[in-house]
């Protein structure tokens, strides 16, 4: 959830001519929190998880499920809970009282899609092992709480997209017709959108600076049925309300291709979002880079969004359409301008590195949401090869950076963020600036929606620095959002306590993130994936301990070239480890196990943790599916699927059916037995252990 501040939002030719004000204001608003906080030390080892929700409404009885628009109201009723702002949850802002107490109840947010909801615990987890058994309870509390202040027909659910945003009809309550003056989309209202000022300043914006629409355009699954060439149906290419009526025309909507036009059909989709907060600035910069090559495994891991406007997509995760949703390059910024050579996928012409720019500073290779393009931390086995030479940054801002002291890698960094324009600037805050705050720096950075987040204190708080994981897809239940929040942070604290070393060039992660789009990524596809994580030392005495520790039996490896650190493994060899004779690597859940072996961990809370540790072992494994899988399957077996990719009303309505099911048999702690869904045990539950009170497991049979 990012800056929501209040004003007068400017329109885009107006923030345009105020832009360098804001980027030059953001770069002394950092400084300063940068002189402030660069020698902050010993702040507590924090994190926090986010879920995001979307809210239907759906009743046996009525013929489709739809998206409800209630979130203003939802939010409305759980900031007039007491109960619930006394006891240190509810709405930020609206609370009672601050979070206190071990166990807060959750907070609430708004988030861009009008149907949607984000939750996150009341206050930060701490370090403790024993805290990381509540997350999976608290994830429940929370929707729970969320369906208690919703009618009795609406649902907080957690499929990553609704399956029949954007098609001919209606799919919202209360219901809207296309198009309005802000997204223009000739398949959604801009009612579909978050009212506060922000959301549709945002996708205006960013439409506007464009010079056109966004062009939100996902391979469509070729099933039998399915003509070849398919164009998607739903176009309508004889609009003429809005300019932007015309990009059908000039070619938006390329054959085999289901063709979306507006920022919700990115940002309208749920991820699980991880914070941490490091010790120290040098902590948190090792964090952001060791986590960053895990971005594109855990990607493909929690692939959960197999469709888009009532049609089956050839690819499994939400990524690349976010990143289209919201990018605001201009024709030149994107090259198109003067090449003759087409792009296979738009049939736009493609990126020309030589021709000349004449309104833009530069040409810029990625959207505003992406994966991250450098890496920022001070450890001396950050190699110069690890870097994209390439990388596009703003050099005067760097010069003023360094000039304030910042150091180059993260004066690049930050250099980096600041190529982009500010898309929502509000006219009051520019009559002077503030340094006690950080909103114009904040503009900037809560835009670059990267896949890791460096964060920095925020101005006049004592948080500390913070590093946020943003890739993961939501799941749909809440022991799943658990296991991978639970994952995430284990490995991060392996990560630190074995001085484990990830780095792959940052290209590589770029490659990683298109290869897990792939159906089934998971087990079809092999990543980037560095050879050996160990320091090039002795390990710590404490991993010693252990002699069947992966860790301590490593060799330190000499300098090498940089090609041969890594190599192309699955997801189930980064996860689970391999033997080849290219590779040895020990596998994250191995070096995560090593990591409990190491500490002092509670039979019984070590047993509740493997119940987690084997979700993730089998979702690499192919033992357990992902949820896109799941959710592919769901729709082949319907028997009104025809297998023409048409994902139509009664499926959906079936699909959300049995996630609501899922989740009412997961708040009433039923297990899935008996439950009408094909293929059910499959997605995860049956298989999920649990720990009797000798910290053995139970058999699946045993929980249901
Ligand atoms: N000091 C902290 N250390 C670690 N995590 C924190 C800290 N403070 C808040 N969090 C967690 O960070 C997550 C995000 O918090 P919040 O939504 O307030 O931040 P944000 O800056 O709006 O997030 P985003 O980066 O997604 O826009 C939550 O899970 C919250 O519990
Ligand atoms: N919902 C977005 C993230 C929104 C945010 O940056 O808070 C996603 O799925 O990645
Ligand atoms: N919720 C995200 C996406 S619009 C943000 O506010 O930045």
């Amino acid at each position: 959830m990012g800056l929501l501040a209040l004003g007068t939002a400017l329109d885009w030719p107006d923030a345009q001519k105020r832009a360098q004000q804001v980027r030059e204001w953001g770069i002394k608003q950092l400084l300063e929190i940068w002189n402030k906080a660069k020698y902050k030390e010993r702040d507590a080892m924090l994190w926090g998880d986010e879920v995001e929700y979307l809210v239907v409404r759906y009743s046996n009885e009525a013929p489709k499920v739809l998206l409800s628009l209630r979130q203003a109201d939802i939010l409305k009723a759980l900031a007039a809970d007491e109960e619930l702002a006394t006891k240190g949850g509810g709405v930020p802002d609206l609370q009672v009282v601050k979070p206190q107490g071990s166990n807060p109840l959750p907070v609430f947010h708004p988030e861009f899609g009008r149907f949607m909801l984000e939750a996150t615990p009341g206050k930060p987890w701490g370090i403790g092992f024993k805290e990381l058994l509540d997350v999976e309870s608290d994830m429940k509390t929370r929707r729970r709480i969320a369906k208690e202040h919703m009618e009795s027909e609406e649902y907080p659910i957690t499929l990553t997209t609704f399956p029949r945003l954007g098609v001919p009809g209606v799919f919202t309550d209360p219901y809207y017709p296309p198009s309005g003056p802000k997204l223009r989309s000739q398949f959604v209202p801009d009612e579909i959108a978050n009212p506060h000022i922000r959301f549709p300043t945002l996708a205006a914006n960013i439409r506007w600076r464009r010079g056109r629409k966004v062009q939100v355009n996902v391979p469509v699954f070729h099933d039998v049925n399915t003509p070849n060439p398919w164009k998607d149906p739903t176009v309508n290419y004889d609009l003429h309300n809005w300019p932007e009526d015309d990009d059908v025309r000039n070619g938006a909507a390329p054959d085999n291709f289901i063709h979306m036009d507006g920022m919700v059909f990115g940002m309208g989709s749920c991820c699980l979002q991880i914070t941490f907060q490091a010790k120290n600035i040098t902590e948190g910069r090792k964090m952001y880079d060791q986590l960053s090559p895990l971005g594109p495994i855990m990607l493909a891991l929690t692939a959960a969004t197999p469709i888009y406007k009532g049609f089956l997509a050839d690819t499994d995760v939400r990524w690349n359409q976010i990143s289209r949703a919201v990018d605001d390059r201009t024709a030149e910024e994107l090259g198109e301008k003067v090449s003759t050579v087409l792009d296979n996928i738009t049939k736009t012409p493609s990126a020309n590195e030589h021709q000349p720019l004449k309104e833009s500073r530069w040409r810029i290779p990625k959207s505003r949401y992406a994966s991250n393009s450098t890496y920022i931390s001070t450890d001396p086995r950050l190699r110069p090869e690890y870097f994209d030479p390439n990388l596009v940054i703003d050099e005067s801002i760097k010069a003023q950076l360094l000039e304030g002291g910042m150091d180059d890698l993260l004066a690049t960094h930050f250099a980096h963020l600041f190529i982009r324009d500010p898309i929502v600037i509000f006219n009051e805050d520019l009559e002077e600036l503030d340094l006690t705050k950080a909103d114009h720096f904040e503009n900037l950075q809560s835009t670059n929606w990267q896949h890791m987040r460096f964060k920095p204190p925020p101005a006049g708080s004592d948080i500390g620095w913070r590093v946020e994981f943003r890739p993961m897809e939501i799941q749909i239940t809440d022991f799943e959002n658990a296991a991978f929040s639970v994952f995430m942070v284990l490995i991060t604290r392996a990560i630190l306590s074995f001085d484990l070393n990830f780095y792959i060039p940052i290209v590589k992660v770029d490659e990683n993130m298109e290869t897990a789009h792939a159906r089934d990524a998971v087990l079809e596809k092999k990543f980037y994936f560095r050879k050996n994580p160990f320091p090039n030392r002795t390990p710590r005495s404490t991993v010693g301990s252990n002699a069947n520790s992966p860790i301590a039996s490593r060799p330190a490896t000499p300098v090498s070239p940089v090609e041969d650190e890594y190599a192309l493994m699955t997801v189930d060899e980064v996860i689970n480890g391999s033997k080849s004779e290219e590779h040895d690597f020990p596998g994250l859940i191995p070096i995560v196990e090593s990591y409990l072996d190491s500490v002092n961990v509670d039979v019984q809370t070590r047993c509740e943790l493997s119940t987690y540790l084997d979700l993730i072992r089998k979702r690499a494994s192919g033992e357990l599916w992902t949820a896109a899988k799941w959710i592919r399957h769901f729709v082949a077996s319907h028997p009104t699927y025809k297998r023409d990719s048409v994902v139509d009303d009664e499926i959906t309505k079936g699909l959300v059916s049995a996630v609501i099911d899922i989740g009412e048999r997961e708040q009433a702690g039923r297990g899935w037995k008996g439950l009408n869904v094909p293929e059910l045990a499959r997605l995860l539950g049956q298989f999920r252990g649990g720990c009797g009170s000798n910290g053995v497991k139970r058999s699946s049979d045993e929980i249901n």
